[in-house]
């Protein structure tokens, strides 16, 4: 069961590994995208030397302060009232919520059409079972302004075979390479077919997404959420929607991801050996706003740590996305303006998620 060997080695490596050798490698830094880097076991000179260089007080592994028992997170951590949770003590008290819809792959081509369908118009978010046998990046700011995430996360780049650099990667547990990079092939294959899937739920031809986005480039990110002291005040993640084409999410058991639906931010519960699909940006604009990006974002709570892996699928940074031409006509013209992708990375780092304003920004008048 790959879904569960690539959590459970994900976790190992959280837990018993980052726990002893102290280090988190991939702290983002100033908005930048970060880039892969080798892999070595004394990261901790890197995490300090990004501290001195780049002026970043507080960029520490969310792990160790948690694990320093603090019982007041510090200051960065802090989000303004607007986007903290309601008042409940546990989010864990508060995971009763309506599922996001289950769509079960094995059933007959038509229904599953329509399912996917109705989940995509209602929700941009669905869990898929059965999806064939196997079986979570956001960069905060050293700015003193910005609320920094109750996160560690490690990035793989893992397709195109040319970004896949494995030896840039753990090497713990032993298995752990082997099995992301079987991961990502597993993945990628089950991205092209639910995206085959989402353009014929809208009368498209089969390869219609596919070809808009060209070769994909795939990242996994594994986050790791641990206890905080003040889940009312922080968040694991904040909101967004993901930059690129689809995103396939796997969570463990404890539960923290909210997708917003109608205004609410509803709890994903976890369901065992389901994948979430979240549909991201750039399949919002080649539909033509038809279906819209997922806006999603991880709570915190004050007594279990949380993983997630993301599986991210995006364009190369030279490709210009516009809405397809098949759903556009002079009754339908186009809501969005193109844009290269490459730019779309740029002003979305730049700028940060907030929801979707980077998405907002290209609609037209219509
Ligand atoms: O941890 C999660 O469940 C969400 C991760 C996510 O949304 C992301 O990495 O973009
Ligand atoms: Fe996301």
């Amino acid at each position: 069961m790959l879904l569960a060997s690539i959590m459970e080695v994900c976790l190992k490596y959280h837990t018993d590994y980052l726990t002893w050798t102290g280090f988190w490698l991939y702290r983002p830094i100033n908005n930048q995208e970060v880039e892969e880097k080798e892999f070595e076991a004394e990261a901790t000179t890197i995490v300090f030397h990004y501290h001195s260089s780049r002026k970043m007080e507080g960029a520490v592994r969310v792990q160790i302060l948690s694990q320093a028992g603090i019982s007041e997170v510090p200051s960065q951590y802090i989000q303004p009232p607007e986007n903290r949770l309601t008042p409940i003590s546990n989010i864990l008290t508060s995971l009763s919520c309506s599922n996001v819809p289950a769509i079960d792959l094995s059933h007959e081509k038509e229904s599953v059409i329509a399912d996917i369908r109705e989940a995509c118009r209602e929700w941009g978010a669905f869990h898929v079972i059965n999806h064939g046998g196997y079986g979570s990046r956001m960069l905060v700011s050293s700015q003193n302004d910005t609320v920094l995430d109750w996160r560690d996360y490690f990035d793989h780049h893992t397709l195109p075979l040319s970004r896949r650099n494995p030896s840039f990667w753990p090497h713990f547990p032993p298995e752990y390479r082997t099995l992301v990079a079987d991961y990502s092939d597993e993945m990628i294959v089950l991205a092209r077919r639910l995206l085959r899937l989402i353009s014929e739920s809208l009368g498209l031809r089969a390869s219609c997404i596919e070809d808009a986005v060209g070769e994909f480039y795939q990242n996994i990110t594994a986050s790791y959420y641990p206890p905080c002291p003040q889940p009312e005040l922080t968040l694991g993640l904040q909101s967004h929607s993901d930059m690129g084409s689809i995103t396939l999410l796997i969570q463990d058991d404890v539960g923290g991801l909210q997708v917003l639906k109608d205004g609410e931010w509803l709890t994903v519960q976890p369901l065992p050996d389901a994948i979430l699909v979240l549909l991201a940006d750039q399949t919002e604009i080649i539909t033509n706003g038809k279906y819209r990006s997922s806006v999603h974002r991880a709570v915190t709570n004050a007594s279990k740590a949380r993983l997630s892996v993301a599986c991210f699928h995006d364009p190369a940074k030279e490709v210009r996305v516009s809405p397809a031409s098949d759903l556009v006509s002079q009754s339908s013209p186009p809501h969005y303006s193109s844009i290269v992708y490459g730019d779309y990375v740029s002003s979305w780092y730049s700028k940060g998620p907030e929801g979707k304003r980077n998405l907002d920004a290209l609609l037209l008048d219509t």
